[in-house]
């Protein structure tokens, strides 16, 4: 019974493209709290269950070198964007990012049940700001692409001095994973393919951009590349196949 609403729940956040957005928009207008978030239509969750407001990641803090922030304000001044005619919202849209995203975008409602709660999201998972992973991803649904703003922590260490080859692998599976799933809902990474072309120093920042390429059937196909900041020089390309999945796939159902 418990296993079935939760994934209900889970199904409906997939189907209505992650309505925690509905958190986004506040948050989008720089506000470092959140107020406690209301229940959204796209759930019926009937009042935030928790005692403080989730925190969101994304957000600048105090490790955040000049040049992060930089690029930080440069998407968001995107984001806030109106188009001449309509006087609409810009494309662009900063996606927050929680490390327990199901347990806030449902209001912790039968999860416990189905989910470890111990359970944290692998990139967020190290408290202390600017240690491991700090990344903020910026979507434009328009373009079917996004871009995240990257800066690497002293935690992520490979090569002396530089970035591991796996933390590298997992800002992108996350990114390209992300557009995916806003594109075409619940995915699994099925294959990345990676080319290191030249190593990231440990932290300094980088972009991450991801683009549609195609769609057939249930795959769906993203290229990535990570360049410098300036975009003059390319540290790493890659593509990833994405197969959409029933989300019962990731309980067992
Ligand atoms: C809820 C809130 C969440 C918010 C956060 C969101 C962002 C999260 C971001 C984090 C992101 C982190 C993300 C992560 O870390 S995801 C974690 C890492 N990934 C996995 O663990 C996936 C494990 N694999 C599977 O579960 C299954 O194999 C999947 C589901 C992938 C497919 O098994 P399924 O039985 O369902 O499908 P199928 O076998 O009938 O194949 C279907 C089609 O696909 C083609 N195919 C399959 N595999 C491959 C392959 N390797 N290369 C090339 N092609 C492949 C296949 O030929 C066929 O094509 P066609 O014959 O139809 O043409």
């Amino acid at each position: 019974m418990m296993l079935r609403q939760g994934l209900h729940l889970v199904r409906k956040l997939y189907r209505d493209g992650f309505k925690l957005t509905g958190l986004a928009g506040r948050q989008s207008l720089g506000q470092a709290q959140l107020p406690a978030p209301q229940p959204d239509r796209a759930l019926t969750v009937s009042s935030w269950p928790f005692s403080s407001p989730p925190r969101d990641y994304s957000l600048p803090n105090e490790s955040w070198t000049p040049e992060m922030q930089r690029l930080y304000d440069h998407y968001s001044a995107l984001c806030e964007a109106e188009t001449e005619e309509e006087k609409k919202r810009g494309p662009w849209r900063r996606l927050p990012s929680y490390n327990r995203t199901l347990k806030y975008a449902t209001g912790g409602r039968c999860l416990s049940k189905v989910l470890q709660a111990k359970a944290r999201l692998f990139t967020r998972n190290i408290e202390e700001p600017g240690a491991s992973f700090e990344y903020v991803v910026f979507l434009n649904k328009q373009e079917k692409s996004c871009v995240c703003v990257f800066q690497a922590g002293h935690l992520l260490e490979g090569p002396p001095g530089h970035v591991h080859g796996g933390a590298i692998a997992t800002i992108i599976d996350s990114v390209t994973g992300t557009l995916a799933t806003y594109l075409s809902g619940p995915v699994m990474t099925a294959n990345l393919n990676i080319n290191y072309r030249s190593p990231i120093p440990l932290g300094s920042v980088v972009l991450v951009h991801s683009a549609l390429e195609k769609v057939e059937g249930r795959k769906t196909s993203i290229s990535c590349r990570v360049t410098s900041s300036d975009g003059g020089k390319l540290h790493t390309d890659a593509t990833g196949l994405f197969v959409s999945i029933n989300v019962g796939h990731l309980f067992g159902a």
